[in-house]
């Protein structure tokens, strides 16, 4: 008999096909109180979960006895209690590497339409406002040979310092718990502590994960300690950043600029944020493209596969409850 599984996010049709030749698929909705509610019996029969989003904690793990693996359609896995599955010798899988590259573009997206203003003078024009030739008010900063610092010199980290460097001729500095080599080596990246970083980067950019240790790592003291001229860019996770601190320094000009693909609570349907003009905010589209998503998707099915086969070899969070 096929092992049975939760798919809680819909899959293409070939990448659907794949789970059911392997599993007992049964889809639900979302891990909301109330799917779960309504999908009882499934969630206590499944060996495997399958899905992004929501929240995956010892009270969901005390409805699947039977549970040997989640396999997440992400890289960050802040929504799991590992704790609580490391307990139970639950895999946790995830989807680092195949989004790296993608998700450094939007960073630099955020970098380029946050200095040149591309999205409030997009929404200048279409208003029909350009009746004359621009004046200094409609200036940007540049963004070539001005310095990054990068906070988080992982995986994400590394591609966005490549992009810094080799095509935007950037000093890059970076902050993280160890020594980066290959950053210095590749990019000439300068590893420094937070105080300095902030203190001497046009852009400081955020490719951490969420963490007891970076929750609310950027606050308002760390704030004021940035340039005015400085730009922040956060694609890591909206709460390694204390969000009202940040509105208080837009709109106190602490600094000139901010550039957001995350924010404390998601969706966001309404925020001071909004009405400031220096904000470009993205729906979370990090990894948001047709080929990374499919891949992400491809990832996550072949993660769960691997994990209940007794075959992990790569992507998984837990490896050490193997041994
Ligand atoms: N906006 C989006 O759509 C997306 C967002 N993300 C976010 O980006 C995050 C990073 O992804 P990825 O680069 O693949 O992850 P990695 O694990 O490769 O990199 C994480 C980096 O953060 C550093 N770090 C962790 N904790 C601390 C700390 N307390 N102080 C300083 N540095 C710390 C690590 O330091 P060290 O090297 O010293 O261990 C490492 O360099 C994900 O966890 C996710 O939250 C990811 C994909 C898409
Ligand atoms: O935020 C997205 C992820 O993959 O993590």
């Amino acid at each position: 008999m096929k092992p049975s599984v939760i798919l809680y996010k819909s899959l293409p049709d070939d990448l659907r096909a794949r789970l059911d030749a392997h599993f007992s698929v049964t889809e639900i909705k979302d891990l909301s109180p109330e799917s779960q509610q309504q999908h009882a019996d499934a969630l206590a029969q499944a060996e495997g979960l399958i899905g992004s989003g929501g929240k995956v904690d010892g009270e969901l793990l005390a409805k699947m006895p039977k549970l040997r693996a989640c396999s997440t359609v992400s890289v960050g896995y802040d929504n799991f209690d590992v704790e609580a599955l490391n307990q139970r010798h639950v895999l946790l899988m995830h989807t680092p590497t195949v989004l790296t590259e993608t998700v450094a573009d939007t960073m630099m997206a955020l970098v380029l339409s946050s200095a040149r203003r591309v999205t409030e003078l997009d929404a200048w024009v279409k208003a029909g406002q350009w009746n004359k030739s621009i004046g200094p008010d409609k200036f940007g900063i540049d963004v070539h040979h001005k310095t990054l610092g990068i906070l988080g010199m992982g995986r994400i980290g590394m591609a966005l310092a490549q992009r810094a460097h080799l095509g935007f001729g950037m000093k890059v500095l970076y902050n993280a718990r160890r020594e980066h080599e290959e950053a210095q080596s590749r990019f000439g990246a300068q590893r420094c502590d937070l105080e300095t970083l902030l203190k001497e980067s046009d852009f400081v950019c955020i490719s951490l994960p969420l963490t007891e240790q970076t929750h609310h790592m950027i606050g308002a003291a760390q704030l004021k300690l940035m340039k005015p001229s400085a730009i922040l860019i956060n694609a890591g996770r909206g709460p390694v950043v204390d969000e009202e601190a940040l509105i208080a320094a837009l709109k106190a000009g602490i600094l000139h600029a901010a550039g957001l693909d995350v924010f404390e609570q998601e969706p966001l349907t309404a925020s001071p944020l909004f009405s400031l003009p220096n904000v470009v905010a993205l729906p979370h589209i990090g990894s948001a493209t047709h080929e990374t998503r499919y891949g992400m998707a491809q990832d996550a099915v072949e993660n769960l596969i691997a994990a209940l086969d007794g075959k992990v070899e790569k992507n998984c969070v837990n490896p050490d409850i193997l041994k």
